[in-house]
Order: C-alpha cells, then sequence, then structure tokens
C-alpha cells in the first residue's frame, strides 16, 4: 500500500504444544489508523506484536516504519526496540513494582518535556488518588490502566496494545475506550490493538485481521469481515453492543453499537435476559424467527 505508515513482512517457526508451526505475516497500515488482530489463542497475535517492537526477532524478515526501516534480515540490520519510540501495553502489565504510579508514568517521560501530561493522563485514567500507591497495591484493572497512561506518556508514533481491556468492567472499559479514541484524534495516533472483542473491534478499529495458525485467515474493515462471516451461514447477522433497553408494550427498544453507529432494534420481549448494557450479541434474521447468541456478558 502506497501510503503505508508501517509494513511488515515475516517469517518465523513458532514451537506450539502441538510441534512447530509455521508463521508468515505480511501487513501494512497507513498513519493514523487503528488495526485490531484477532483469532484463537496461539495463532500469534501476541508473537506478532514483540516482533514489530522489536522484542523477538523473526527469522527473516523486513519491517519498515515511515523512511525508518527497524528489521531488514536480509541485511542483518536491526533497530533497537527503544529507538522504536512504540507504546505497548502488554497482557501482564509490565510495570515496575518498586515505582509508584506516578513515577512510572514520569519513568516513560521523554527528559525535559513538559510533565503537564503525567497528570491529564492519571486523571484521564481515573488514577489521581492513586499516584503513589505501588502497583502490589493495585487491582488488575487498576494495573492495566496504569500500563496504557505509561504507554500514552512519551506520544508515541506506534501504539501496540495486546488485550488491554480484558480484565476491566464494561463502565471502565469503555470509558478507557473513550479515552483512546480521543487521544488518537488529537495525536493520530496509529495502533495495532490485539483484542477477542468484536465490540470493541467495531468502535475501535478501521481494519481488523483474524489469525489463525501464524497467518492471516482474512482482513479488512469490521464490517467486511464479519460480513463475510454470515455468508457461510447464508443468515444475516448483526453484531451489536447493548447501550439500553426498555419495554414498551410487548417488545423491547433496544439501542445498541453496531457497525460503530447507534442503532435502534425492536426486539421480542423473550430476549429481555440478554439485552443488558455492555453485553455483547449477534443477532441472526429474519427477525421473525430472531435468536441472540451471547458472545460475553
Ligand atoms: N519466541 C517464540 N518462538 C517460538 N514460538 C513462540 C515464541 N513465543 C511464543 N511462541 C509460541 O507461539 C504460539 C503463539 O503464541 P502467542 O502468544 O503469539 O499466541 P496468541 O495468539 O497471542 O494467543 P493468546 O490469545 O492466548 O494470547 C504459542 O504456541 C507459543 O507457545
Amino acid at each position: 500500500m502506497s501510503d503505508s505508515l508501517l509494513d511488515v513482512h515475516i517469517k518465523h517457526t513458532l514451537q506450539t504444544v502441538h510441534g512447530k508451526m509455521p508463521m508468515e505475516i505480511a501487513l501494512s497500515l497507513p498513519k493514523g489508523r487503528i488495526l485490531a488482530i484477532t483469532g484463537p489463542s496461539g495463532a500469534g497475535k501476541t508473537t506478532l506484536l514483540r516482533q514489530i517492537a522489536g522484542l523477538l526477532t523473526p527469522e527473516t524478515g523486513k519491517i519498515t516504519f515511515g523512511n525508518q526501516v527497524w528489521l531488514d534480515s536480509a541485511a542483518q540490520g536491526s533497530v533497537a526496540p527503544q529507538l522504536r519510540n512504540i507504546g505497548f501495553v502488554f497482557q501482564d502489565y509490565a510495570l515496575f513494582p518498586h515505582l509508584t504510579v506516578e513515577e512510572n508514568l514520569l519513568f516513560g517521560l521523554p527528559k525535559g518535556s513538559d510533565r503537564s501530561i503525567v497528570d491529564d493522563l492519571l486523571n484521564a485514567t481515573e488514577l489521581s488518588n492513586l499516584a503513589i500507591r505501588k502497583p502490589n497495591q493495585l487491582s488488575g484493572g487498576q494495573q492495566q490502566r496504569v500500563a496504557l497512561a505509561r504507554a500514552l506518556v512519551r506520544k508515541p508514533d506506534l501504539l501496540l496494545l495486546d488485550e488491554p481491556f480484558a480484565a476491566l468492567d464494561y463502565d471502565m472499559r469503555y470509558h478507557l475506550q473513550d479515552m483512546l479514541l480521543k487521544f488518537h484524534r488529537q495525536h493520530n495516533l496509529t495502533m495495532i490493538l490485539v483484542t477477542h472483542d468484536i465490540g470493541e473491534i467495531f468502535r475501535l478499529a478501521d481494519q481488523v485481521a483474524i489469525i489463525e495458525n501464524g497467518k492471516i485467515f482474512r482482513q479488512g474493515t469490521p464490517a467486511e469481515v464479519y460480513a463475510n462471516e454470515q455468508s457461510k451461514t447464508e443468515d444475516f447477522v448483526i453484531f451489536g453492543e447493548v447501550l439500553s433497553c426498555i419495554k414498551q408494550a410487548d417488545q423491547l427498544l433496544v439501542s445498541a453499537l453496531v457497525e460503530n453507529k447507534v442503532r435502534q432494534l425492536t426486539l421480542p420481549l423473550n430476549l429481555a435476559p440478554e439485552m443488558i448494557p455492555g453485553n455483547t450479541f449477534t443477532l441472526h434474521y429474519p427477525m421473525d424467527v430472531a435468536r441472540v447468541t451471547l458472545i460475553r456478558h
């Protein structure tokens, strides 16, 4: 893609419990776009992020970012991770245990920079009251918010997020997704997000790539990718996230986030137990036999 900022072509051998699995990925990402990576456990999603960050060197490949060559195995060249100006939010938070929340953020701040961004991010992630705590005095969700704020402190050129909101409850997840979108708009941030959450993919991502067994199995906009899935069943399927639900006469009026738009759905009353704000659902049409499959509570 001519306007791409990030270009990745890598080959690697994954060592899985079932033996060796060849990994081969090619992807491009234009500046300011958000790519979601999804797929089953063990498919190679985290490994790909680690390769892009420079924490793991693929056996062969080339990774370019703008006019920088981050990796070129043919030329035996590689740019060290700390020189790639990447923000990385790991699945396991990876905070400095001996530093407070505030110190964890200050650590990431380039020398001489205005520290007001630290206070802004502490506020935005609702961590100001916890600023003097150490990571072992925080819940998993709070630690994840620190990890997110720390990754944003240096205004990275590329933000890599490995299931950043998986440990959070619905309200906090929604709030942090909004914060991330705001930050993304302000700084035209380019992001890759690993997630299993289809609602999150529709809300945040411009593109989604499904990785299976070390290869991109399908790629496109969320609507394209999940529309393809529908054709297999010959059903019309929509994915959504419930925002609100009220009973009216003998039906339910549901406000849902569907393909990044708020839609009003009129559904049968028997679906009431599923239509709780925060639930993600798929609806299979035709509506007279509508059934709801919950992906996640
Ligand atoms: N450095 C490595 N070299 C070779 N194989 C690896 C390496 N790190 C992990 N693997 C293996 O590669 C496979 C993919 O792991 P990875 O962590 O990338 O999966 P994932 O898609 O992120 O899964 P999950 O959704 O569970 O986090 C696993 O079988 C893992 O054991």
